[in-house]
């Protein structure tokens, strides 16, 4: 043992002395509190982006602040008080959660890791001014979407190559683009999958994920292989690779496979759509409508497109979609929670840092 001893002491030494890789987590944003004002200022940072809102600055700043926060943000901070709590939004203190139990799973002699917000706080930028004072010797930034989208991973490449190009020195900086393949992230979903299908049996199993805007889809698709139909985003190819729609539906289908689940009781759907144009489809709240119109009384609702529980997830698919299925006479509408600062997620992420230093 005692040579083993000395040879670890000797390692850690020297790992001492090693510059440190830097990792950066970066969710997406959530206002600072629920009052209007901050919700206001957090939809405006959040839909000024072009990435987001994919239109001419001038229009979008019209769109914006004249129409979108005006008016969606009283509903909106309305919305955020069913699920704030005393430590505030869920989506972001499942971050911070999830970036301590990182901390806890990596040599700190090796990594510094920080967390973000690609809109509100904190900042980007903090983070990033945080390992460079750190002389990191590179940066792995995770975006924490799964399936890549311009408008959320996209963005956050964005944000990273604004802030880095004002450094005189920019560091090896690797970004993770998506991360729906990884097996942990997928046994994850599964844990959580298992752990409600051993207290109840269900109809029908809906996987529903964030929409997007068609014209964006549209645009990233290579040779207009990506049409929007089930033919082309049913199959993941290396022509769909990035295509948000078919990652989407890939997940679905992994997630699927690992826990046996009869395909002819599985949908994949899209919601939150915003404005008058069309968002990649079936819509959510049509496929509700579908299934209850076929008689299905109990569902389990997964939504992958979030690691974590926001308002997305708990406001929008755990009470609005549940009530508009018992409306039209479902029995149980369970939403299977996020997967917030699981070990097995934490685990995934951990992988994602080792394969990319
Ligand atoms: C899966 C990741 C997400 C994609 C892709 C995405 C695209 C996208 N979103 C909007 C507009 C809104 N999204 C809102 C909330 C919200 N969106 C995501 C994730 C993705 N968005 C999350 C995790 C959240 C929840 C944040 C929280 O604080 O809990 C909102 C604000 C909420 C509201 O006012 O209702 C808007 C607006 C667009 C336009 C878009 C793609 C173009
Ligand atoms: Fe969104
Ligand atoms: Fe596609």
């Amino acid at each position: 043992m005692v040579p083993y001893a000395g040879y670890c002491h000797t390692f850690s030494l020297m790992n001492k002395n090693k510059a440190k890789t830097g990792v950066l987590l970066v969710n997406l944003g959530t206002p600072d509190s629920t009052a209007t004002g901050d919700v206001r200022k957090y939809l405006r940072e959040f839909l000024m982006d072009g990435r987001v809102i994919d239109i001419p600055a001038i229009p979008r700043w019209l769109l914006v602040h004249l129409i979108i926060a005006p008016f969606r943000a009283p509903k909106s901070a309305h919305e955020y008080t069913k699920l704030w709590t005393e430590r505030g939004s869920p989506l972001l203190f499942h971050t911070v959660d999830l970036k301590e139990k990182l901390v806890q799973k990596l040599d700190p002699n090796l990594y510094q890791v920080e967390m973000a917000m690609r809109y509100q706080s904190p900042s980007i930028a903090e983070g990033l001014e945080k390992l460079n004072k750190a002389n990191v010797k590179k940066i792995i930034v995770i975006s924490l979407f799964p399936q890549y989208a311009s408008a959320t991973n996209g963005s956050v490449v964005d944000k990273v190559m604004e802030i880095a190009r004002t450094w005189q020195i920019i560091p090896n900086i690797t970004f993770v683009n998506n991360f729906v393949e990884h097996p942990l992230f997928l046994e994850a979903w599964a844990e959580l999958g298992r752990e409600m299908l051993e207290k109840e049996s269900y109809d029908a199993y809906l996987f529903s994920y964030h929409g997007l805007p068609e014209r964006q889809i549209r645009k990233g698709s290579v040779d207009g292989y990506c049409q929007l139909s089930d033919k082309c985003c049913a199959q993941y190819t290396k022509k769909n690779q990035f295509c948000y729609r078919s990652q989407c539906f890939l997940t679905t289908r992994l997630i699927v496979e690992k826990l046996g689940l009869p395909t002819d009781k599985v949908v994949t759907c899209f919601q939150s759509r915003l404005g008058k144009d069309p968002w990649i489809q079936p819509y959510t709240e049509d496929m509700i409508k579908q299934l209850a119109a076929k008689g299905a009384k109990k569902v389990l609702v997964f939504s992958p497109a979030f690691v974590a529980d926001c308002l997305e997830t708990t406001v929008e698919v755990g009470q609005e979609y549940k009530e508009q299925f018992e409306e039209l006479g479902g029995e149980r509408w369970d939403l299977v929670p996020s997967l917030n600062s699981r070990d097995t997620w934490v685990d995934c992420v951990k992988d994602l840092v080792e394969q990319n230093t």
